[in-house]
């Protein structure tokens, strides 16, 4: 198995300020500065532990390049970009727009490096020159929309690439799975009424967006039934996301029958995230991803192309990553030496409510042609 990777450290210099915890520091409101939930730390410890786990021998190096205004454009309003690239040349940067999205001077070059990163995984995937891909990018992506970046999204760098591969590499059905811990509005919204993309998320019920991604989220005109929701229970741990999978993903992306698998890999689902209450561990991702792989093989020659997103445990994402990555590798598992106090969290089997959750959503797969 060939897998590409993408990192680079400029991803690293994407500047959220510290001084944004999630709020800005206020003293009379007793908020101390904090550094922002969206740092460089988390991501870079990713890529040090894939590194130092000796995984990156095994991988496929692949180099992000700058998404171009074309590229951009397939997604987002000419006014937005030309805010984001104005306010980009500031001596303190901009604001994606919803005020807890910062970007630094120079962070319009690295968010199309972001953009560009999945693009490059997904060329490299569609190519044949690997079989899948992770773009372990920063900024995320998965919930900017066409006019504004918000929830530290600037540009929507899976729905970018998503049509890249469409317009430019000739590939007509695409699914794409959500499971970072919070709705998947900017992909959704990119492909709202378009039938040719299927958006799946699995997130923990109305955390973020406000009143996003509810079951009753289904798409619009002609993409009517090409949107998934599954708005699980706070708590939710592995058998919960799993069953989910079983019952949910596998038997749409089955139904679907996409040419290509695109995945806004977050890791703030796990059972150590200070934004998100779920109890997911690396175990978890680690059998996700090899569900994900299975029935790709099933539908699209295992075509998948990972794109990262949330995840906000410096200590747990990267054991997180690491086991996505060593399953798209088919490499042994490093130890996560976190298992024995995640595991030992009540709550990781399924449990009746996060059943009755997923079993709403499972009858819309007959939907699907
Ligand atoms: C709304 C609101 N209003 N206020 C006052 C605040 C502090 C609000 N939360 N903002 C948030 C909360 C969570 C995220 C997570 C993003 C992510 O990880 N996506 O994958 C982003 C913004
Ligand atoms: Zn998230």
């Amino acid at each position: 198995m060939t897998t590409g990777y993408v990192y680079h450290e400029l991803f690293g210099w994407h500047d959220t300020g510290t001084n944004v915890g999630l709020l800005p520091a206020d003293p009379a409101a007793g908020l101390q500065p904090f550094v922002h939930f969206e740092n460089a730390e988390t991501k870079r410890r990713m890529h040090e532990l894939i590194v130092v786990s000796g995984l990156i021998d095994r991988l496929e190096r692949i180099r992000p390049v700058h998404a171009s205004e074309e590229q951009i454009l397939r997604v987002h309003t000419e006014a937005y970009l030309e805010r984001i690239r104005s306010e980009s040349r500031l001596p303190k940067g901009g604001d994606g727009g919803d005020g807890f999205t910062p970007f630094g001077q120079g962070g319009y070059q690295i968010a199309t490096l972001a953009a560009g990163g999945v693009i490059a995984a997904v060329d490299a995937v569609v190519s044949g020159a690997v079989d899948n891909a992770y773009a372990l990018v920063r900024p995320p992506g998965h919930h900017a929309v066409a006019d504004l970046g918000m929830g530290f999204c600037l540009f929507s760098n899976l729905a970018i690439a998503a049509r890249h591969a469409q317009q430019a590499l000739g590939v007509e059905r695409i699914a794409v799975v959500d499971w970072d811990v919070h709705h998947g509005n900017g992909t959704q919204a990119a492909f709202e009424d378009d039938p040719s993309v299927l958006t799946i998320s699995l997130h923990q019920d109305n955390v973020f967006p406000p009143n996003s991604g509810s079951v009753e989220e289904r798409g619009t005109g002609a993409g009517h039934g090409y949107a998934l929701n599954v708005p699980l229970p706070p708590g939710t741990g592995d058998y919960g996301y799993l069953y989910a999978m079983d019952q949910v993903v596998v038997p749409a992306i089955r139904a679907f029958q996409p040419d290509l698998v695109l995945v806004a890999s977050g890791f703030d689902a796990s059972a150590m995230d200070p934004l998100a209450r779920q109890l997911v561990t690396s175990e978890g991702y680690r059998m996700l991803t090899e569900r994900l792989m299975a029935v790709a093989e099933e539908t699209c020659d295992g075509r998948i192309a990972m794109s990262h997103e949330g995840g906000y445990s410096p200590v747990y994402v990267p054991f997180c990553g690491l086991a996505v990555m060593e399953a798209l590798a088919g490499a042994p598992a490093f130890p996560d030496p976190y298992a024995p106090i995640v595991t030992g969290f009540a709550g990781r089997d399924l449990q009746p409510h996060q059943q009755a959750t997923v079993d709403r959503v499972s009858p819309f797969v007959a939907d699907l042609t």
